[in-house]
């Protein structure tokens, strides 16, 4: 594997959660925590994205929000924090889980999202192609949960979605295949830590 990016081996289930983490937060950490156990997952990648492509507004650089995030978490081993997005070159989210599958094959990737992201989920590109090729993980997030289960996506492949109990399973079989499950939730937002002033960019 080339110089800078995380190790995985074949069989390995790798839970991929996609943010800006502008700043990284407690509710990262549980909905990880979370879904480790929920969908039982070996590890779980942080893609700290170079910029999400439906914000206007950039965020703080890179290695600012990589740096705060690896301290937050203060070496979980099952975690790993990667820009691999900058390293691939990509922004959205199919060239991305693309571009992994290639580099890493064997590798079973599974994409993880709070529910505010299910709501939108139908305006990323490619969103299809995501939900058709890679086991998608929701996890319950407050003000959330009922839009989230009755977003258009989600009806749109309600009958690809495992029942809560099955959700261990979720990286094992075919695509597509998506799971909400419900977890103890956290209010935190990185938007809210920004407008209190908790975090100053470079
Ligand atoms: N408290 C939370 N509960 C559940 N999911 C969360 C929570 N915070 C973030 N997430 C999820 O984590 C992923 C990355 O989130 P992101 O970095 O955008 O943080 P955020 O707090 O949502 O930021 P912002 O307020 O800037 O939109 C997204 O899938 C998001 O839904
Ligand atoms: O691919 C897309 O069209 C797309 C649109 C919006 C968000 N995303 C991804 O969703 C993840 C969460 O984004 P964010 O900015 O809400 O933290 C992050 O990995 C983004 O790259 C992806």
């Amino acid at each position: 594997m080339k110089q800078g990016y995380p190790i995985a081996r074949a069989g390995q289930r790798i839970g991929l959660l996609g943010g800006s983490f502008d700043p990284a937060h407690d509710g990262h950490v549980l909905i990880t925590r979370e879904a480790l156990r929920r969908f039982g997952l070996d590890r779980i990648w942080w893609v700290v994205s170079p910029g999400n492509p439906l914000k206007a507004h950039g965020p703080a650089p890179l290695a600012q929000r990589m740096a705060q995030a690896r301290r937050l978490l203060g070496g979980d081993p099952r975690v790993e924090v990667t820009d691999i997005e900058a390293r691939l070159g990509t922004r959205f989210t199919a060239d991305t889980l693309r571009s992994l599958r290639a580099l890493y094959p064997g590798v079973k990737f599974v994409w993880l999202m709070g529910a505010d992201n299910l709501v939108q989920f139908d305006k990323w590109e490619q969103w299809r192609e995501i939900m058709e090729t890679v086991p998608v993980g929701v996890l319950a997030r407050p003000g959330w949960r009922t839009e989230g289960r009755y977003a258009r996506a989600a009806r749109i492949y309600r009958a690809a979605e495992m029942p809560f109990w099955a959700s261990q399973r979720l990286a094992e079989g075919p695509t597509p295949r998506w799971c909400f499950v419900n977890i103890p939730m956290s209010r935190l937002s990185s938007t809210e830590i920004r407008q209190s002033g908790g975090w100053v960019r470079d």
